[in-house]
């Protein structure tokens, strides 16, 4: 059943490409059966190459590796890496691949990030195989232990399987997957659930997010790096904060890879600060994961919760509803807070006319791509 909370799930929080890489790597190098890896951004390059090797060795021990990639976020994937991944036996297939389609089709990303090994252990977060993850984004991941590896599995199979999905040659026959195995249920584990949205077609990540941001209590904090949330999200977050529940969002800094979005999105902060929303900005490097807490409810993964990837993108993101893996994600957002500057509402408010101008005009353009169907 889709969507279904499961018990008995180990959970562990991995901070930073220096925790979740080896991890990642040690389990596909143990991997006795299968890795299933589905990435929305892979381009050549130090990164892409560490993945190659590790995916390309499996498979030579007899492992069974499949990789899916977004069809868009692939394309710096160069043909020769490709190759390499083919002749070493890794069966490699696209999502969507661009095309003479609708601007809505070709719009349709697989923006997910999922890693199974063996049916047994899943991770996700908000990676790419691209370098910036390596030192110059700040990124987490999840690793996950226990029945709601199926949840993880299942979606990989399905979108592997979809008519919209092609071999890496072209060939739209899926390439077939293994029998799937399945996870232990731990006495010690924690009670979880992987949701997952499917543009808006498909919205389950955004009701349950508007569900607990309406429920929370004590405390609604959430990163993100594209911070342009849907009128329905703002109006919430605005709600809790006069309700007096303790809402703080962590946002990138002047250290932005699309710094226009970040100005789209400042348009809303002077409204949210003056509901008593703390707003910190990250300053050490650019912080690409994405994350909320409210309350004891944890979600994270692909999903940025910005209007861009709720309408358009495949997202999943694991929920966990545990108060000890609640206050792994308190401390990860404390130490996070620590190292941001806190936007000053009365400083806001006096912000410079520059500022204002290009808040104003990345709205404009962001009020357009939004009409794009
Ligand atoms: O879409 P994300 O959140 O995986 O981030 C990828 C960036 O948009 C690449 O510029």
């Amino acid at each position: 059943m889709q969507h279904e909370w499961r018990e008995g799930n180990r959970v562990v929080l991995l901070p930073e490409a220096s925790r979740f890489l080896p991890a990642m790597f040690d389990a596909v190098s143990q991997a006795q059966h299968y890795v299933l890896v589905e990435l929305y951004l892979m381009e050549s390059g130090e990164l892409a190459t560490q993945v190659i090797d590790a995916l390309a060795s499996a498979a030579r021990r007899g492992v069974q590796v499949f990789l899916l990639l977004d069809g868009y976020g692939a394309m710096g994937l160069e043909r020769r890496d490709r190759e390499r991944l083919q002749s070493a036996g890794v069966a490699l297939q696209l999502f969507n691949p661009i095309g003479f389609h609708s601007l809505a089709r070709n719009l349709s990303r697989d923006h997910r990030k999922i890693v199974v090994v063996d049916g047994e252990i899943a991770f996700t977060g908000g990676f790419g195989a691209v370098d910036e993850f390596l030192q110059a984004w700040y990124e987490i991941a999840l690793r996950i232990d226990g029945p709601t590896v199926a949840d993880w599995e299942a979606l990989f199979r399905r979108l592997w399987r979809s008519r919209l999905t092609r071999q890496a040659s072209g060939d739209p026959a899926p390439l077939p997957l293994p029998p799937q195995r399945s996870a232990t249920s731990h006495a010690d584990g924690v009670r979880g659930r992987v949701m997952s949205a499917r543009g808006y077609r498909y919205q389950a990540i955004r009701h349950s997010l508007y569900a607990r941001v309406s429920r929370a209590r004590q405390r609604l904090w959430l990163c993100t790096p594209y911070f342009v949330p849907t009128f329905a999200l703002r109006r919430r977050l605005i709600r809790a904060a006069r309700q007096g529940v303790d809402v703080r969002l962590l946002l990138p800094g002047a250290k932005h890879d699309h710094p226009g979005v970040r100005y789209a999105g400042q348009r809303f902060y002077q409204a949210l600060l003056k509901a008593g929303v703390r707003i910190f900005e990250f300053q050490p490097t650019f912080i690409h994961a994405k994350f909320v807490l409210a309350d004891e409810w944890v979600s994270l993964g692909s999903c940025n919760f910005d209007h861009w990837n709720l309408h358009w993108n495949l997202e999943a993101n694991q929920e966990i509803d545990d108060p000890g893996f609640a206050s792994d994600v308190q401390a990860l957002f404390e130490r996070n807070f620590a190292a941001s500057q806190e936007v000053d509402a009365a400083a806001w408010a006096a912000r410079p006319w520059g500022q204002r101008a290009k808040e104003w005009v990345y709205g404009v353009v962001d009020g357009l791509v939004m009409r794009l169907k």
